[in-house]
């Protein structure tokens, strides 16, 4: 089936945890388990087969870099996970449009090149899947790429809080274009928010009534720096909210009960993002019961494998000439996707979206 052509939207640290995590278990063996990945062999694709064709970025630091050095500059400050070999991409000038908020633009330098022609980049270079990594906020710019995605008929994965596979309009154009798309917005590997989602659910599933809920997130990368600004993370605030009110089924918590956003900017965590979770609820007999714990976890490499499984799908979907919201992809990858499922029933789909069983 060959390979599957990834351009990629934002150099930053997902970017940086996506390329080492590509180059990291290249040569892994299908038959064993990679912790973060579905498989290791996804449908006829091995991790190996990802390859990067097309990179775009604003950064002065970054634009004209080899994508392989671009990774590391700049304000990006993941965690390594392995050096990557040049890669022949060269990071070129992306469209700004409103990508830049306020503390982006108080800490990197513009680059002052005009910005190229995504779309017959995206041509030129054969690309499968363009992968949407823009700084939270980023409303115009991120559709922006996706009608780019549209135009040349690349399948799209939206990795940030900019509602697009979930609005009709968008989901429309996909369809319409016979384009695919996952989204939005992705949910990591063990992260805030599945965390929260199993504890909630689990209230539910034992009878405990769920009162009060709230997550408190801290951390150290240009995405809490960026979400400073509050008025750009107002999606961000809905999608982290919709996906654990989501798995409470039968009744609806208030919107004064749930409090669930990114909270502050530590800069000495770096990459590192804290999560500090309450759920307060009523047991048998009307009795108090509450639930409290902090996730420490490195924020990009943990939604890396997420991404890498999400590419593949999405590829897999582009094969088969199937156009719109990848339902199964999206509901098991991102936080908000069109159609919202229990993550067991997610997996499951995804699974039989590989094998054919299922359209989409
Ligand atoms: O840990 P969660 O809640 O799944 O969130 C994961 C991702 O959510 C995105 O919205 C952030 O911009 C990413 O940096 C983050 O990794």
């Amino acid at each position: 089936m060959g390979s599957v052509r990834v351009a990629i939207v934002g150099v930053g640290n997902c970017a940086a945890s996506l390329v080492q995590g590509v180059e990291y278990y290249k040569d892994a063996d299908p038959a064993s388990k990679v912790p973060g990945l579905m498989h290791v062999k996804f449908g006829d694709y091995h991790v190996s087969d990802v390859e990067f064709v097309a990179a775009f970025d604003v950064d002065a630091k970054k634009v004209g870099l080899d994508l392989a050095d671009a990774i590391g500059a700049s304000e990006n400050n993941t965690i390594k996970i392995c050096d990557v070999p040049s890669t022949g991409v060269t990071v070129q000038r992306g469209h700004t449009l409103d990508g830049l908020g306020k503390y982006y633009r108080e800490t990197i330098e513009e680059a002052a090149e005009e910005p190229v022609d995504v779309v017959q980049v995206l041509k030129d270079q054969q690309v499968d899947v363009l992968v949407c990594y823009l700084p939270v906020g980023s409303e115009d710019a991120a559709k922006f790429y996706a009608q780019c995605a549209i135009d040349a008929k690349v399948a799209f994965v939206n990795a940030l809080p900019v509602f697009i596979a979930g609005t009709k309009e968008w989901a429309d154009k996909f369809t319409e274009a016979g384009v695919p798309i996952v989204g939005d917005d992705i949910k990591s590997q063990v992260g805030a928010t599945i965390t929260h989602r199993v504890m909630a659910k689990l209230f539910e599933d034992r009878g405990v009534v769920l009162d009060r809920t709230m997550q408190l997130n801290v951390g150290g990368n240009m995405d809490f720096k960026n979400m400073l600004e509050r008025d750009r993370l107002e999606s961000k605030k809905i999608s982290k909210t919709q996906a654990v009110t989501s798995q409470i089924r039968d009744r609806e918590l208030g919107e004064g009960n749930v409090h669930i956003g990114p909270s502050d900017y530590v800069a000495w965590l770096d990459d590192r993002k804290w999560a500090y979770v309450r759920l307060e609820g009523r047991a048998f007999g009307d009795v108090p019961l509450n639930l409290e714990y902090k996730l420490e976890v490195w924020d990009s490499p943990n939604s890396a494998g997420v991404i890498i499984d999400a590419l593949r799908a999405a590829k897999i979907a582009k094969d088969r000439g199937i156009g719109g919201p990848i339902l199964s992809a999206s509901s098991y990858f991102m936080k908000s996707p069109p159609v919202q499922y229990f993550d067991d029933e997610a997996r499951e789909n995804v699974e039989k979206f590989i094998k054919g069983e299922v359209e989409r």
